[in-house]
């Protein structure tokens, strides 16, 4: 058997094996950044199909829009890989990770919830704490432009956001948000140290570490503030009920307690006549916060490096929004937003180079072809999203960030939309996509209507990390000229 195993997928290429233990050396005693470059490195030496073998558990990468498409669409690879089994200890099984008929019925009883209708109720709010944010910028940067790390900064926002849009209700404050963004800062790192070091993805093994035990303390931590989040909620309701006018319309007007909520979505919601338990519904609001905020705020890190690093760029979209919306704060609407066209490609072309989740997994649950290729049960594979978004074959001159490349790109025949990719497709795509996308896209209006950014040193270049989500290994130093008045 161990010979057969050794001799599993013998055509495909990877790096260098050893008996038994296959490629484990390769990784271990490797931190987030160093395991990043490996993959990037591997790619790069074996091409768009690879294997890695972790105690003969295979995973198979992919870097093809040919493959994307083939995983995304077959049903011999729904469910989500193992790796996504240890996030499930802590955010559960809601919508990212279930899979079969749970997963089929919450995602029917969600979708409703990202309708453009509750979008739009949404939008108040990405203004409002969008504009906030700049004032609390300005005070950052003691109007002098001083250097501010905008990572964990645009974490607490897209938290607030998160916790006010979807949850319907507010947090209180910075202390409360960085909490809760230290809690899953942690959570990120220790899972994906137990993805890639093979002696800590086993359960006993970890179990025996004192990090199992920091991880659990962290899990309840998480787990109290989203729980928190929901009694909150069930007493906003409440309240709203005892204040219901007699004609049945709501008297009180302040947001949070009239705007329909996800988490009302889910508190209201029958599957076959019954509610879902309090554990779903932690489990699905623990996946909305965290999927919900951490990839956001990555996208919006890279989107003002981009633009930093990109005066013209820059320049061109401000005065998109110049014409288009005004000088001025003012109340963006979601048919305002869709008029920022090349602010539209910016942002798209910031995905492709920084997708916020550059690889997903998935297991086979059956013996199945994948382009030639017998991929037997319980074999992983894995979409290389970021290595796809960086190929000259899909993308000319792939490494320059060039927002015009996209203009009219998808009407022409040749290009595969699974080629980019960054919100996945198919029937397990990003729910939360256009909610990202107005609220980037709000958040960028109000930040270039108010300051040019700067880049602290022109040749700056991040180094990454993809510790479930990509980012700035060491933060992202941005400067933030407040625009004469
Ligand atoms: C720029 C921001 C975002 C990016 C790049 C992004 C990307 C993705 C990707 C690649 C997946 C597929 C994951 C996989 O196959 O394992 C996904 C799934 C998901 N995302 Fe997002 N996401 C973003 C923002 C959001 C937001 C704001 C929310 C919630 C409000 C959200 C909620 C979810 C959920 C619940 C799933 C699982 C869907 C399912 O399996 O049915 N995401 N996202």
């Amino acid at each position: 058997v161990v010979d057969w195993k050794f001799k599993a997928y013998q055509d495909l290429p990877g790096p260098r094996r050893w008996p038994l233990i296959g490629n484990v050396v390769s990784f271990l005693g490797a931190g987030p950044v160093e395991i990043f470059d490996q993959l990037i490195a591997f790619a790069a030496t074996y091409g768009k199909v690879y294997k890695l073998d972790f105690f003969y558990d295979y995973t198979i990468v992919y870097s093809s829009p040919e493959a994307a498409e083939a995983i995304l669409t077959s049903p011999a690879f729904a469910a989500k890989s193992q790796d996504y089994d240890k996030v499930s200890e802590w955010i559960g099984n809601g919508l990212l990770i279930s899979r079969g008929q749970k997963w089929f019925t919450h995602r029917k009883v969600i979708t409703p919830g990202f309708h453009f209708k509750i979008l739009e109720n949404f939008v108040p709010v990405f203004n409002r704490q969008a504009e906030a944010f700049c004032a609390k910028l300005e005070r950052l940067s003691e109007r002098s432009g001083k250097a501010v790390n905008i990572f964990p900064e645009l974490k607490l926002l897209t938290l607030g956001i998160i916790c006010e849009t979807a949850m319907g209700v507010g947090v209180d404050g910075d202390t409360q948000q960085s909490y809760y963004t230290q809690i899953v800062e942690e959570l990120s790192s220790i899972l994906y140290w137990r993805m890639f070091n093979v002696f800590v993805n086993i359960d006993a093994l970890f179990r025996l570490t004192r990090t199992s035990k920091r991880f659990d303390e962290l899990v309840k931590k998480s787990w109290n503030f989203t729980l928190d989040m929901i009694d909150k909620r069930r007493k906003i309701n409440q309240l709203e009920e005892q204040n219901r006018g007699s004609d049945g319309r709501n008297e009180d007007e302040s947001f949070g307690k009239r705007k329909r909520a996800l988490l009302d979505t889910l508190l209201e919601a029958r599957i076959e006549g019954k509610s879902l338990t309090d554990e779903e519904i932690r489990e699905e609001v623990d996946t909305f916060t965290f999927a919900g905020h951490d990839t956001t705020a990555s996208a919006m890190t890279f989107i003002l490096y981009n633009v930093a690093k990109h005066p013209i760029v820059q320049e061109r979209i401000y005065q998109e929004i110049v014409s288009e919306i005004g000088e001025d704060f003012c109340e963006l609407s979601l048919s305002s937003l869709n008029n920022l066209h090349y602010m539209e490609l910016a942002i798209k072309e910031s995905l492709r180079l920084f997708p916020p989740v550059p690889v997903i997994a998935r297991i086979a649950t059956e013996d199945t072809e994948l382009l030639s290729e017998t991929i037997t049960r319980g074999t992983s594979v894995a979409i290389d999203i970021f290595t796809m978004h960086h190929s000259v074959d899909y993308f000319p001159d792939a490494e320059r960030f060039d927002p015009d490349r996209f203009e009219g790109a998808r009407s022409t025949q040749s290009f595969n939309p699974y080629t980019y990719i960054p919100f996945s497709a198919g029937s397990r795509n990003c729910i939360g996509q256009k909610f990202a996308q107005y609220e980037l896209k709000t958040t960028l209006v109000k930040l270039l209507q108010r300051f040019e950014i700067r880049l602290t040193d022109p040749n700056y270049v991040p180094t990454l990390k993809a510790e479930i989500v990509l980012k700035p290994a060491e933060g992202l130093p941005l400067k933030f000229i407040r625009r004469s008045v």
